[in-house]
């Protein structure tokens, strides 16, 4: 059987899309329709959409698309942002993914990206392509009666705030703003670009069995009117046969750029009539949250895994790209089986900037270019991973130093899926 790995034409848009719903296990009947290909792939560079072909049948698929991912410090880089990934069962374990895999490194080193990001489905898919987790994301479910908030001040912000009930149109005009800002100052964010947010606020061309369901809008004004925070939730219908409402609120998107609107937004959405349960979506697992609760213990935290996964592909770029709380130096020994990224480079971290250069010098730390993609956005600890044997200490104390320069005092936190 010969199976042939290229790119996608136009014309098979549709049947890849299809694929990449049978690989994820939501088939469709029928295959997307025109309005629906050119929304979504209209503007995509075909050549980074990948696809396996049998016998003109389309069983395996894979895309990438240009990402900026904001770095501690507040700088952004260019991600290879990996997506779409799906082998056919009848197609598994023949080192697909692997020849996909290798084609989309390959061109994004040569195109001059500075890492690849994905969302892993599984955690044992990537690392061998070179991916560590480097974000990882936490939700809490909220009991809302235990919470101990007083229901006559929690929706009332304080400090001047105020909290906005406002619609979608709104919020493709104000969201796009508030996000910026967030990426501008939160380590592990990613851009959105217009499509996002239309199909985030339920107008994007739709194929006839994709659900919508009409959220609420929030945002908070900080006293000056300017929009510093973003709610977006969904609430199920759900009573108690006594007649007693139970209805959950989860939370699609919540962007808050300082406490205090954050501290107004969860109050605002812990003092809705009717909900008594709240699901916060995927944060970061240091996230103010369950504090910002008179009684934390009502904030239950039901999931805390690893999110964003990153592969560098350039650490010179990557490690000049980032702030270091500390002045100091380092000679990382990087080993890259696939021949990437690898090499040995002196970190030289100072108040005027970071700079990363190739080096002879005797290594201070050995490790895999995973475990260096694991500490980069600071939410891992370098003693950790020596502890673990994933990273050696060739010098002794290099690791407290490692720790020093590359940890961060709050955890980065990707707010998206790709
Ligand atoms: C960014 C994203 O899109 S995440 C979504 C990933 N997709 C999914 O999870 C959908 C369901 N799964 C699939 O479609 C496929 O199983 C894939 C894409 C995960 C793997 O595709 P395959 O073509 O089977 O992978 P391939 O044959 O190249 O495997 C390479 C190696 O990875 C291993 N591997 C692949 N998938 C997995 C897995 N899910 N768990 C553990 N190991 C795995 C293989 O065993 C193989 O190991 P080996 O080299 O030691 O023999």
């Amino acid at each position: 059987m010969s199976l042939d790995v290229r790119p996608v034409t136009p014309s098979e848009i549709a049947d890849w899309m299809k694929a990449v719903r049978t690989g994820f296990l939501t088939p469709l009947a029928e295959k997307p329709g025109e309005e629906v290909v050119a929304d979504r792939f209209g503007d995509s560079d075909l050549s980074r959409m990948q696809g396996v072909f049998d016998e003109g049948r389309c069983v395996a698929t894979f895309r990438s698309f240009a990402q900026q991912l904001t770095v501690v410090g507040g700088a952004t880089v260019t991600a290879d942002a990996v997506t779409g990934v799906t082998v056919s069962p009848t197609h598994r374990r023949r080192g697909l993914l692997s020849r996909m895999m290798a084609t989309d490194l390959a061109a994004a080193k040569e195109r001059g990206e500075v890492v690849a990001s994905l969302i892993a489905a599984e955690y044992p898919i990537y690392g061998r392509y070179g991916f560590g987790p480097a974000a990882w994301a936490a939700e809490w479910e909220i009991s809302v009666d235990r919470a101990g908030l007083d229901p006559r001040r929690s929706g009332q912000p304080t400090g001047g705030g105020r909290v906005e009930m406002v619609d979608g149109a709104d919020v493709r005009k104000s969201g796009p703003e508030v996000h910026a800002a967030l990426a501008a100052r939160q380590p592990g964010v990613v851009d959105r670009g217009e499509r996002w947010w239309r199909t985030r606020t339920g107008v994007a061309p739709r194929a006839e069995h994709e659900m919508w369901s009409e959220p609420f809008y929030v945002v908070h004004r900080a006293a000056d009117g300017e929009a510093d925070g973003l709610l977006v939730y969904g609430v199920d219908e759900k009573w108690s046969d006594a007649k007693q409402p139970l209805n959950t609120a989860s939370v699609r998107d919540m962007i808050a750029l300082n406490p205090a609107a954050e501290r107004a937004l969860w109050h605002y959405l812990c003092s809705v009539d009717w909900i008594t349960t709240v699901r916060s979506g995927y944060r970061a697992p240091d996230d103010l949250l369950p504090l910002l609760l008179p009684d934390p213990r009502a904030a239950r935290m039901v999931t805390h895994a690893d999110w964003l996964w990153l592969r560098m592909l350039d650490v010179p770029r990557a490690l000049e790209a980032r702030t270091y709380a500390v002045e100091a130096s380092l000679v990382l020994d990087v080993r890259d089986t696939a021949g990437l990224a690898g090499g040995r480079f002196l970190l030289d971290a100072s108040d005027s900037g970071a700079r990363c250069t190739p080096t002879t010098r005797s290594a201070d730390l050995a490790l895999d270019v995973a475990e260096l993609s694991t500490l980069y956005l600071g939410d891992e600890s370098v003693r950790r991973l020596v502890d673990l044997g994933r990273v050696e200490e060739l010098r002794p104390g290099a690791a407290t130093t490692a720790d020093a320069l590359f940890r961060t005092g709050r955890r980065p936190w990707c707010p998206d899926v790709f």
